[in-house]
């Protein structure tokens, strides 16, 4: 252990909702960062009320008051990565694009936060097309789970062969320089698999699936875990194949806490200390 009292550190940035039982949403995406040595930074769009049962209530955050927030991190301390996550609506996507363009905005990891796997509306109806066609095509990927890669590529979804096409067709259509279409909603063996495309090569990702009822806020903690590694420098494939490692240990470790879906745990590399 060096005895520095200061140091530099990557710098990451999360633009996404807050969840009071913390395990997704803001507090996934801090303690992911954390636990990668990256200094967290956040923009809050939206208040929930949310536990390990679901979701009771959203406030969201004016719109300028996110911009605020973005341009307060960015003018002062600076971010190698960004995140962003549940957004809410079109107003709050629209200055988020606002935000990308005019910082030029490099690597962004979309995830298009659209509905919880306890089936609770986390975007409004109408944002959908403003996130297509607003913020997607600026991303360096977007990383829809099984139902956002249906809506954004119009295709149903059943099989490998399926998350395939829907990744060919959002990178085509939507205009998406990379996509990950996370298996997490698939049945038995394909959750845990994901789709790469990047319009050059396709990939299948795959680490072992770990059974348990505990996986609230994997997506979350994936594209944070994507952005911490993209800021302490890997390339993008990298990036998310080291993301995907962290989230099949969190998965390994998740917390049998309330009386619902648990969410990941992040405490294995202290644990296994
Ligand atoms: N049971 C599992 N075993 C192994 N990996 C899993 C499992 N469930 C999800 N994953 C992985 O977790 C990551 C997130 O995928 P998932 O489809 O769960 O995202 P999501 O639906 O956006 O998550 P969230 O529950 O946070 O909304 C992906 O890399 C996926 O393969
Ligand atoms: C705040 C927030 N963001 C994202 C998700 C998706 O898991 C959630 N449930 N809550």
């Amino acid at each position: 252990m060096n005895s520095q009292t200061t140091s530099t550190v990557p710098v990451a940035l999360t633009i996404a909702g807050s969840d009071s039982g913390g395990g997704a949403g803001i507090q996934a995406d801090l303690r992911t960062f954390a636990f990668h040595c990256v200094h967290g930074t956040s923009a809050i769009t939206c208040v929930t009320a949310q536990n390990t049962l679901g979701v009771m209530r959203v406030d969201p955050i004016p719109p300028e008051a996110v911009v605020a927030q973005i341009r307060a991190v960015y003018e002062d301390i600076g971010v190698q990565a960004v995140k962003t996550g549940m957004l809410i609506n079109k107003e709050i996507i629209t200055a988020v694009a606002e935000q990308v363009e005019a910082l030029q905005i490099q690597n962004l990891v979309v995830d298009p936060v659209m509905v919880s796997r306890t089936g609770a509306q986390l975007l409004d109806n109408d944002a959908v097309n403003t996130l297509r066609h607003l913020l997607i095509p600026k991303a360096a990927i977007v990383t829809p789970n099984r139902y956002e890669a249906q809506i954004l590529s119009s295709l149903p979804i059943n099989s490998l062969d399926d998350m395939r096409a829907a990744a060919q067709m959002i990178h085509r259509n939507v205009r998406a320089k990379a996509v990950l279409v996370k298996g997490g909603g698939m049945q038995g063996n394909l959750r845990g698999v994901d789709i790469w495309f990047d319009g050059h090569k396709m990939e299948t990702l795959t680490t072992k699936h770990v059974e348990t009822k505990n996986s609230h806020g994997t997506g979350c903690t994936l594209s944070a875990a994507i952005a911490a590694h993209l800021a302490l420098g890997s390339d993008l494939i990298t990036a998310v194949r080291q993301a995907k490692e962290y989230v099949t240990s969190a998965l390994s470790y998740a917390l049998d806490i309330g009386k619902g879906q648990g969410p990941v745990g992040h405490f294995f590399p202290l644990l296994n200390k």
